[in-house]
């Protein structure tokens, strides 16, 4: 698509928003199944063009990216009606009577920006949460991965095509769409970009998610099963070749078990992927060669430990491990973003966690120990997206779990509920008859000292009703109030409409 028409892709998807015809239940569903067929229908598409993105071996892609999608397809329809209801809040006394919500609406034209590495999952799972919203969307799909970008280009085949477009094309492209207004950005990808994204969205003050990256660190306890810990390790470090944003960037671990975890991860590494990862199926490759290069540049230097033959021409970089790596070697520097895995040595715990802390807050946290004290202790006194203790990756399935970062790593989630949440403005609603006018005298000027203490109490008190249920409470609570402002008043009349008990009680007490 011509560069120029991309201001008119925007407005477009703006006025199909503003027709309103993405609100009902029914047409957010009917999406979200449409959007389910697409995935079913051209699974095969999908799995052939990550063949030739990532290397992806078909299993792996029904595993790592269209399982947990359809997952939050279900999820979004089974749920919507309650996500989208009113949803009551805790009131006090001086609103008793009121009805009080919170009404989720959408906000408007969402921008989806999309990374390269799980091009379908970081792309389709934001618009899962943003179609059940009731948002129109502009999505455009990383143009790194550009077979994958392809088949996303078929999407306005099986959705409303004017309500949900699809741009392709590169970084000019996404500058471009960037200029327009939108009314949430919901952005994946590395956070240099990030920083671009937010200046561009401010310019509008447009709200924005970011799900970023960074370097995530693994801290492996003396007190552990070192042979589990390192399978698990192995298994989170070397899917997609290292290219997960959750993937364990870097192990710390006391001198004395260095030796043994590097034998541990090498007898995974043979487990998973043979002795010949290069032509194993569910071993992938570097998305291109620029990044070959800088991976390969990263760790120029180290002490390798495990490594095997790399190969630029298929941007094969074989299982790699160093040792005895120092926090000021290159690659300690950066996300590494690739299957090299670096062991900082360390004294123990406390010393991992001032490593952690003196560094940008990471997107995922790992500590292996059988010690519940060492693993709490990593939970109060560090700071993360997420912390996992003796596993790596798998918050990632779990859709109530808010799945994003903090700081550095990003800012925003989503999955389940919480893409829905985040998709939506929460607007509050407060609904109030015109009469029971007695229960405001003591706003009302003047301030006496008899209104505010009463204002106290009653504005004090949260009461948590909002169900038909508690009708019968909330009366006497009303009457109750309503008795409040008639002592703060008490030349005025006041009725009382109750039961006879709460009359006794109320007049015992007013005398
Ligand atoms: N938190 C998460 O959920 C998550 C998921 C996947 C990847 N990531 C992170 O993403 C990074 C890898 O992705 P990437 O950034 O290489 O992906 P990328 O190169 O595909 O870029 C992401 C998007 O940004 C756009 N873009 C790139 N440069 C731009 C610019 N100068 N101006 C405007 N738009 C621009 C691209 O068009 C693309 O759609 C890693 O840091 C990884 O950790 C995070
Ligand atoms: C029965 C085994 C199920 C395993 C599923 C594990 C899923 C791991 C999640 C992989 C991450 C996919 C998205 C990545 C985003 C960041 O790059």
């Amino acid at each position: 698509m011509p560069i120029e028409q991309l201001p008119l892709v925007a407005l477009q998807a703006r006025k199909a928003f503003q027709t309103g015809r993405s609100k009902p239940i029914d047409f957010r569903v009917q999406q979200l199944k449409n959007l389910q067929r697409f995935i079913t229908e051209k699974q095969k598409d999908i799995t052939d063009a990550l063949k030739k993105d990532l290397h992806k071996s078909e299993n792996g892609t029904l595993l790592y990216e269209l399982l947990g999608l359809e997952g939050e397809i279900n999820m979004a329809i089974a749920n919507l009606s309650v996500w989208m209801a009113p949803r009551p809040v805790a009131k006090n006394l001086l609103t008793i009577s009121d009805e009080v919500y919170i009404q989720p609406e959408p906000l408007g034209v969402v921008l989806i920006i999309g990374a390269w590495n799980y091009p379908i999952t970081v792309t389709l799972q934001p618009l899962v949460g943003a179609i059940a919203a009731g948002n129109a969307v502009v999505v455009k799909p990383s143009e790194v991965s550009c077979h994958t970008a392809k088949v996303l280009e078929l999407l306005p085949l099986y959705l409303d095509p004017e309500m949900y477009p699809v741009v392709t094309g590169g970084v000019p492209e996404t500058q471009e769409l960037l200029k327009q207004r939108f009314d949430h950005i919901f952005y994946t990808g590395n956070s240099t970009v990030g920083k671009l994204v937010m200046e561009a969205a401010a310019r509008h003050l447009t709200p924005v998610t970011l799900e970023l990256g960074g370097k995530n660190p693994c801290y492996i306890d003396k007190d552990c099963d070192l042979e589990i810990a390192c399978r698990r390790i192995t298994w989170g470090k070397y899917i997609n070749c290292g290219q997960t944003c959750i993937s364990p960037d870097y192990i710390l671990c006391e001198p004395s078990i260095q030796d043994k975890v590097v034998e541990e991860i090498r007898k995974s590494i043979k487990e998973f992927y043979t002795d010949d990862p290069k032509t194993f199926i569910d071993y992938g490759r570097i998305i291109n060669q620029r990044h070959f290069k800088r991976i390969i540049a990263l760790f120029e230097g180290s002490t390798v430990a495990i490594a095997g033959e790399n190969d630029e021409s298929q941007c094969y970089i074989a299982p790699t491990v160093l040792r005895d790596v120092t926090p000021e070697s290159k690659v300690m520097q950066e996300e590494i973003f690739g299957p090299v895995l670096p062991i900082v040595p360390i004294k123990g715990v406390n010393e991992a966690i001032q490593f952690i802390n003196e560094r940008e807050k990471p997107l995922a946290l790992y500590v292996f120990s059988s010690s519940n004290k060492v693993i709490k202790q990593m939970i109060s006194e560090t700071s993360s997206g997420a912390l996992l203790a003796n596993d790596c990756l798998i918050h990632y399935t779990i859709s109530d779990l808010p799945f994003g970062g903090v700081g550095n790593s990003g800012m925003g989630c989503y999955h389940g509920k919480s893409t829905f949440d985040q998709l939506s403005h929460l607007r509050s609603c407060l609904i109030k008859r015109l009469g029971m006018e007695q229960l405001n005298g003591m706003r009302y000027p003047p301030h006496t000292a008899e209104k505010l203490r009463l204002a106290r109490l009653l504005l004090l008190k949260q009461v948590s009703l909002g169900r038909v249920r508690h009708l019968v409470q909330a009366a006497t609570l009303i009457m109750l109030a309503a008795f409040v402002v008639q002592v703060s008043t008490p030349h005025s009349q006041y009725f009382l409409l109750g039961s006879s008990k709460t009359g006794k009680l109320l007049h015992s007490s007013y005398k």
